[in-house]
């Protein structure tokens, strides 16, 4: 394992880098390298394949962006022992790919990348990148651009990296370099089978780096990427904090989870800062919490609001990014509401606090939002909130197991405040019922998201305070679930309602069309259940009818019964008129010679009428 020397020095890199590459460097007035710069580089832009796991906020970046660009110059301008350049690559080729979990954090890399570019002088052949993530232009505009431009580094995530390599016209034979940023997310099965495949149609032939500040949970994922003999570099922090860098101050509080919210908007208003970035559990409770603090905090707060989630299309996600990071009025606080979507790699100037209103289902992650502040040695603050009263404490010791150590920040008394608020989202609620509907959807996915929490023996479904969780979530009542069973038969308040029950069928949504449409709904139904209850009564009536039918059936039976009696009587009559057995043999010998008779005067009378 590499280990960090005292020289930092930029002039370590002298003999390393191109001229250009040198004075872009220089350009970006970091006065020397960070550790995991000083020990990456050179090794990087030799011929090692490396596997760096550094804390957050240290310089992974630029660690595997200046080898590339280094060994991208070497191939292009480098002049062999004849005095020729290799130059330019063949069309539908490509020199590195770059691979990050994210389109954010590709769009960050390319933009790292671009920044150095600028260096490049203008009688060299261009060094070109292309973004290759999904929903900003379709896998066609991509190729089309691919063989116009002629790139040689590719930043992409996986998915639609995967797509562009299906085109069998682009060709994968010039690729050098192949880096991996945030590799444990890479390799775990969220994206495992796509990374394996895209590294399977890469040269073996190639240098691949590994980049983290949480590689150890992946370390028996590595050996699937075809790397060989690499170097491993770990730079870890000499604080308190052993994977957490030392700028950074993680703190927890222990919160009534009924007064989560209010205890977030206090933070935001009591502390002094110019950005923040806060962790939601789901996209659908960001989409809905931006709504109801937006309501709370009302028009004239110096608090501003920003939404960043997964089920925004990749486009509205760069630009809330992008106009979060450019935000800059010193009057102002802005406060990013998003997901793990902006847990890893983000780079926001300016972010001095993080907040999660909890904890994330993945304990790496964890380290990694924390990270989006107190990098490159500014100083910055993390907190996180957890569950008073709950095993939830249990997640400070487990942390520290972790190498990240808390320290408690006393939760503040906001009941009142907490009273009031409720009032306020109560009153919002109320005014739609889309906003209802979201708070549910909201409610159900936090619980869904609870149960994901890998570790189980803290985050339990069945100590989960559901009542106190819901009326934070601005319920008006509980919604029918399974997890329902866990709440205590004296605490389920009557008919799930928590507040004052509501006429359902008046509560409307303020969009006309679509309450016009509910209100439409709900006359069909009404007619549905009139309809109903008359066919019903139809089907009785039927079905009495054919009781009586039966009952009919029976009369014929007993009229069959009188008949039978009736022969009988006459039978016994003309026995009793008979005094012997035998005559009683006669008599139905006198009955059948009569109808014989009958029948023989019949065929005479054909005979007559005949002639
Ligand atoms: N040598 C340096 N000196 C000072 N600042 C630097 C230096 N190198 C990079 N930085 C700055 O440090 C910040 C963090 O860098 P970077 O994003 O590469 O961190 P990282 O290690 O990749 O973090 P994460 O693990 O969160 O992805 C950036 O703003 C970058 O400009």
């Amino acid at each position: 394992m590499e280990t960090v020397k005292g020289n930092l020095s930029w002039d370590k890199l002298e003999d390393v880098l191109d001229v250009w590459l040198k004075e872009a460097v220089k350009s970006l007035e970091h006065n020397a390298m960070t550790p995991v710069q000083a020990s990456t580089i050179p090794l990087f832009c030799g011929n090692k394949d490396v596997v760096v796991e550094a804390v957050t906020g240290s310089g992974k970046t630029l660690s595997f962006v200046i080898p590339v660009l280094q060994k991208l110059s070497k191939r292009i301008y480098h002049k062999d022992e004849d005095g020729d350049a290799l130059g330019a690559l063949k069309p539908g080729h490509m020199f590195a790919i770059v691979l990050a979990p994210t389109r954010e954090l590709a769009n960050q890399i390319q933009t790292v990348i671009h920044g150095l570019l600028k260096f490049l002088p203008d009688e060299q052949i261009p060094i070109k990148t292309q973004l290759l993530i999904g929903s900003l232009s379709s896998v066609r505009e991509d190729i089309e651009f691919f063989f116009k431009e002629r790139p040689q580094i590719l930043v992409g995530t996986p998915g639609r990296m995967l797509d562009f390599f299906s085109n069998q016209k682009v060709k994968t034979n010039s690729v050098e370099v192949v880096v991996l940023d945030e590799a444990d997310k890479l390799l775990d099965f969220t994206f495992e089978k796509e990374v394996t495949t895209l590294l399977r149609l890469m040269p073996k032939q190639r240098r691949t780096g590994l980049f983290s500040a949480t590689l150890s949970s992946a370390s028996d994922k590595l050996f699937s990427t075809g790397i060989t003999n690499p170097v491993k570099v770990s730079v870890k922090s000499n604080s308190i904090q052993k994977n957490a860098p030392k700028s950074l101050n993680i703190e927890y509080t222990l919160v009534n989870p009924e007064h989560k919210l209010t205890t977030f908007l206090h933070l935001l208003r009591e502390k002094s800062f110019k950005k923040c970035i806060s962790y939601f559990p789901t996209c659908i409770s960001v989409k809905y919490f931006y709504l109801v603090l937006n309501r709370l905090i009302g028009k004239d707060s110096q608090i501003v609001f920003f939404s960043l989630h997964g089920q925004l299309n990749a486009k509205s996600r760069l630009k809330t990014l992008e106009r979060f990071t450019e935000a800059e009025d010193g009057n102002k606080k802005y406060v990013l509401l998003t997901t793990d979507v902006a847990a890893r790699g983000l780079d926001v100037p300016d972010v001095e606090e993080v907040i999660q209103l909890d904890p994330p289902t993945d304990p790496d992650f964890f380290l990694h939002r924390c990270g989006r502040t107190g990098r490159a040695n500014n100083s910055g603050n993390a907190l996180v909130m957890l569950n008073a009263n709950s095993r939830e404490i249990d997640y400070v010791d487990f942390m520290e197991v972790k190498g990240i150590h808390m320290a408690e920040r006393a939760a503040p008394d906001v009941a009142e405040t907490n009273r009031y608020e409720r009032d306020l989202i109560r009153k919002f609620i109320l005014e739609d019922r889309a906003r209802h509907e979201l708070a549910v959807r909201s409610y159900v996915a936090f619980v869904r998201y609870y149960s994901k929490h890998s570790a189980t023996s803290i985050f339990r479904l069945s100590s989960l305070a559901y009542i106190a969780v819901a009326h934070m979530y601005g319920l008006l009542r509980l919604p029918k679930m399974p997890e329902s069973k866990f709440i205590p038969n004296e605490e389920m308040p009557e008919d799930g309602w928590l507040g004052d029950a509501i006429d359902m069928d008046k509560y409307a949504y303020s969009d006309k069309q679509r309450e016009e449409a509910r209100l439409k709904n709900l006359e069909e139904e009404k007619t549905k259940k009139k309809n109903d209850a008359k066919k019903r009564k139809e089907l009785k009536k039927k079905n009495e009818a054919w009781s009586t039918k039966n009952e009919r059936k029976e009369s014929k039976q007993e009229r069959r019964e009188k008949i039978r009696k009736k022969r009988e009587a006459i039978e016994q009559k003309l026995m009793e008129e008979s005094s012997s057995e035998d005559e009683q043999e006669d008599w139905k010998d006198m009955v059948r010679q009569n109808k014989k008779k009958k029948t023989d005067s019949k065929v005479v009378q054909h005979a007559f009428d005949d002639l």
